[in-house]
């Protein structure tokens, strides 16, 4: 048998299928989907198994064999592969790097090198030598590395051995992780017959005696060492009683459950309010007839979604399907986990990156092996191993966290739809602000009805017909012509007032999108500069140090202007910070807690702060992006947004949409319960339209005239871009190729007849190259190109062509070239 293997070598050489020879042995156990250790270019190097064949392409003499198969079950299924070809031609990436994506990092196998004593070399003469008896005590094999730690002195002779003969070397691939075992204490299995060896157990092993008796008392089985603590006995005494056979002992596979030892309170399904229940019919009607469908679930903030999926995925369970839940990394929070923990109990498989690796590898494995039927996850959990999906549901679909920054550089939205459709499963998106994307194309479907694409199901009122919160916008201009220089407004002032004489609470956004905190000479302007990238460093206040954020350069602050001397040297410190340093200067004994980078770096940071905030032992939570989604507490009635136009000029086509999304959600934490909301925006644009829609909870307005600007600078949702950054340490030669690579773009987009700009349906055109917005990190410089293209004319593949003809992998001195196809991020 031939195994066709995608190894893991990601460059552009290397992908494509190689083929090895399955040996006999392995014949039964690989499978497409299957872990491989192969031998490539002189090293073991891990791979995947894409398919089996009889014959091969090649002579099959050539050809090598497998050298290990690293796992019992293949980590990956067929349909994941296909995913992944899908994955690696749409985003212009190697194979292997699609693969690997999909996987856990636990399973990211490192090769590690092996020395046995050769069979017939085994010459008395040699266990004289420690190193040599060492490795014979350990079967005749051991790792290199464990050799090399044992005795250092030895190298010489231990490489002499290998060059003779006289030792061999093998090479393994091993995982970063493995599954933990623990040594577990079972209670006998006949209690009778327990109970008579323990009548004859004499009175000075009593310590002997307790275990017995404890343990005959026991249903389930105890890892040791709980034994132990709880006995103070000592694992010889239970050892002694599994010697006698009285006890069995066993190593038993443990999860590292991130949830264990809480427990979730139990919901019911609530009864749906009339909007919901439409909503849901719709899709549980797509989720009997499992064809694959989309919806898009516009909802304002408040509408209920959650429920719905909530239902939605109960019925998916009931029809015998899997459902994947995608939330935004920084909603994750408690709050969500518990609202599906606490609906579907261990069926809950929870994936993101605050876990441990150990953790994502056993929540993944959960999946896999089907203890766990809904998997609740950021990004990547788009790829959770089930087999019959039903339903993938990507709650606040407009979140610029699903697409990944790094290669494979997909959007989970574009995979999920993708998945979808193998599994005839049904998408839901769901969000108070979808993007643009998702939106004109809900729209077009529904006007034209041919039932592709998706449909649009509209929530627009708040559960119980409570009302959207009143927003009042305070022109900050305005504020400081009245002579009020402080960061709060009076009316947000007086808000804050209100609601501590009341004892309710107040949530503060602290919009940080394009604020940064950094260093300015009030005498001669001088901003502190990263020296690698051509951008200011960021003052950290707790160390007191500037630092970069793209290459993590780091400096001390200096006391005077390296410019101009001037002590006037100012540090525009953490935005969060000062604020909160103002709430305790206007309010004293105010009790503010502060979600920002630096308060929640720690494991279960968010989730501390999160429950003292319900708990009401708080009056005001202030932070950044992150509270402004998805928290529902009852006695929030204030809500404010400090300086919420920091956004709106950065250079981005997004900016605006940005901004109201944030806006939209922020105000959308107000008076969900009881007790009624307000919200007051401060700005300095306030006739910016992103802010005036916001402002009256108006999206269609919004999306009108932000969709007018789009169609004039030919923006998506009218185009799609490709984006493509060239970097190198030498200005000419990034240029150099980046006109290269724009010529041969435009020559193709000519041979495709579609070149040129205009509004014919189809069209492709090349834009640049320029220098990024960031024109140099980490030393290189950077230039790009813009491919805006519409219609089925096959721009990336017009892509792929033009960048293998100009990168020149094989020359590790050659420009760096990366292709982004639908970028977010455009800097
Ligand atoms: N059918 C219902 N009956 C009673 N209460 C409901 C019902 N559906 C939802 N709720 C409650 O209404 C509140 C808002 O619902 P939920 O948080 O699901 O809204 P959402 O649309 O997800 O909002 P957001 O987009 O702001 O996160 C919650 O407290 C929820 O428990
Ligand atoms: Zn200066
Ligand atoms: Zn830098």
């Amino acid at each position: 048998m031939i195994a066709r293997v995608i190894v893991d070598v990601p460059s552009r050489q290397t992908d494509r299928p190689f083929d090895y020879e399955v040996p006999e042995e392995l014949a039964g156990w690989v499978e497409p989907g299957s872990r491989v250790g192969v031998p490539f270019g002189g090293r073991v190097v891990q791979g995947f198994v894409i398919a089996t064949a009889e014959q091969a392409d090649v002579d099959r003499s050539k050809l090598k064999p497998i050298a290990e198969l690293l796992d019992h079950m293949p980590p990956l299924s067929p349909d994941l592969i296909e995913l992944g070809q899908w994955i690696s031609e749409k985003y212009c990436c190697p194979m292997t790097v699609a693969l690997q994506a999909m996987l856990p990092s636990a399973l990211k196998g490192k090769a590690e090198s092996y020395v046995a004593i050769a069979p017939d070399k085994a010459e008395a003469a040699l266990f004289e030598a420690d190193w040599m008896n060492y490795i014979r005590q350990q079967g005749g094999e051991t790792k290199l590395a464990s050799l090399q730690a044992k005795f250092p002195d030895a190298a010489r002779e231990v490489k002499a051995a290998i060059a003779e003969g006289r030792l061999t070397e093998r090479a393994a691939i091993r995982d970063r992780l493995s599954v933990r075992k623990v040594l577990t204490v079972f209670p006998p299995a006949d209690r009778e017959e327990a109970e008579l060896a323990l009548t004859a157990i004499p009175a000075r092993a009593a310590k002997q005696r307790e275990v017995l008796r404890y343990m005959i008392g026991q249903e389930d089985p105890i890892p040791l060492q709980a034994l132990i603590e709880t006995l103070s006995t000592t694992s010889s005494t239970v050892r002694a009683l599994a010697d006698k056979g009285l006890l069995v002992m066993q190593e038993v596979e443990q999860n590292r459950d991130p949830y264990a030892g809480r427990s979730f309170r139990r919901t019911e399904p609530l009864t749906l309010m009339e909007g919901q229940q439409k909503v849901y019919d719709q899709i549980a009607d797509a989720l009997d007839v499992a064809e694959p469908r989309v919806f898009l679930l516009h909802g304002v903030t408040g509408s209920g979604k959650t429920e719905v999926y909530l239902q939605a995925i109960e019925h998916c369970l009931d029809l015998g399907k899997q459902a994947i839940v995608l939330v935004p990394e920084i909603s994750l929070t408690p709050q969500m986990v518990e609202r599906f923990k606490g609906r579907f109990g261990h069926e809950v498989a929870v994936l993101h990156s605050r876990l441990s690796g150990g953790e994502r590898y056993d929540e993944w494995r959960k999946i896999r092996e089907k203890r766990a039927r809904v998997a609740v996850g950021a990004r990547s959990a788009i790829f959770a191993p089930f087999e019959r999906l039903g339903l993938i549901i990507i709650d606040e679909e407009h979140e610029s966290s699903y697409k990944q920054e790094e290669s494979p550089k997909y959007h989970a939205r574009d995979v999920a739809v993708r998945r979808a459709k193998q599994h005839g499963a049904a998408v839901v998106l769901g969000s108070a602000t979808p993007s643009l994307e998702s939106y004109t194309a809900a729209a077009l479907t529904n006007a034209s009805s041919d039932g592709r694409g998706a449909a649009l199901l509209p929530m627009p009122e708040r559960v119980g017909g409570k009302p959207m919160p009143p927003v009042t916008i305070v022109d900050m201009r305005e504020e400081l012509r009245g002579g009020n220089r402080a960061m709060f407004s009076r009316p947000l002032y007086e808000g804050l007032k209100l609601r501590l004489e009341r004892g309710e609470q107040s949530v503060l956004l602290l919009n940080r999108r394009g604020y940064s905190t950094f260093v300015m000479c009030r005498a001669c302007g001088y901003t502190a500069q990263c020296p690698h990238c051509d951008i200011a460093l960021t003052y950290h206040q707790k160390s007191r140090v500037l630092r970069c954020h793209y290459c993590g350069h780091a400096e001390g602050s200096p006391t005077a202007c390296p410019s101009c001397e001037s002590e006037h040297i100012r540090f525009f410190g953490t935005g969060t910070q000062r604020v909160e340093e103002e709430l305790s200067k206007l309010f004293p004994g105010i009790r503010v807690i502060r979600m920002d980078v630096d308060t929640t770096t720690e494991k279960g940071s968010h989730e501390k702060w999160l429950t003292m905030f319900g708990e009401r032992k708080a009056d005001v939570l202030l932070g950044t992006q992150m509270v402004a989604k998805g928290l529902d507490f009852p006695y929030v009635t204030l809500v404010g947004a400090i300086a919420a136009d920091t956004s709106l000029h950065l250079p981005d086509f997004r900016a605006a949409e940005k901004t109201f999304q944030l806006l939209t959600q922020v105000a959308g934490r107000a008076g969900r319960h009881r007790l009624p909301g307000e919200v007051i925006i401060q700005t300095y644009n306030p006739e910016h339209y992103a802010i005036t829609t916001a402002q009256h909870h108006d999206y269609d307005a919004f999306v009108k005239e932000e969709l007018s600007h789009r169609r004039q600078m030919a923006y998506p949702p009218y185009c799609r871009l490709i984006l493509i950054t060239l970097s190198h340490e030498q200005l000419p030669q990034v240029i150099n190729a980046g006109d290269k690579l724009a010529g041969l773009l435009r020559q193709s987009a000519e041979e495709a007849g579609a070149g040129g700009g205009g509004f014919n349906s189809r069209f492709i055109e090349v834009l640049g190259p320029v220098a990024s917005s960031i024109p140099r990190i980490k030393d290189r410089y950077r230039f790009q190109c813009m491919v805006k293209y519409r219609g089925n004319v096959d721009a990336v593949g017009i892509v792929r062509v033009a960048v293998a003809a100009v990168a020149r992998p094989q020359d590790k001195a050659s420009v760096q070239i990366s292709v982004d196809v639908d970028p977010q991020v455009i800097l």
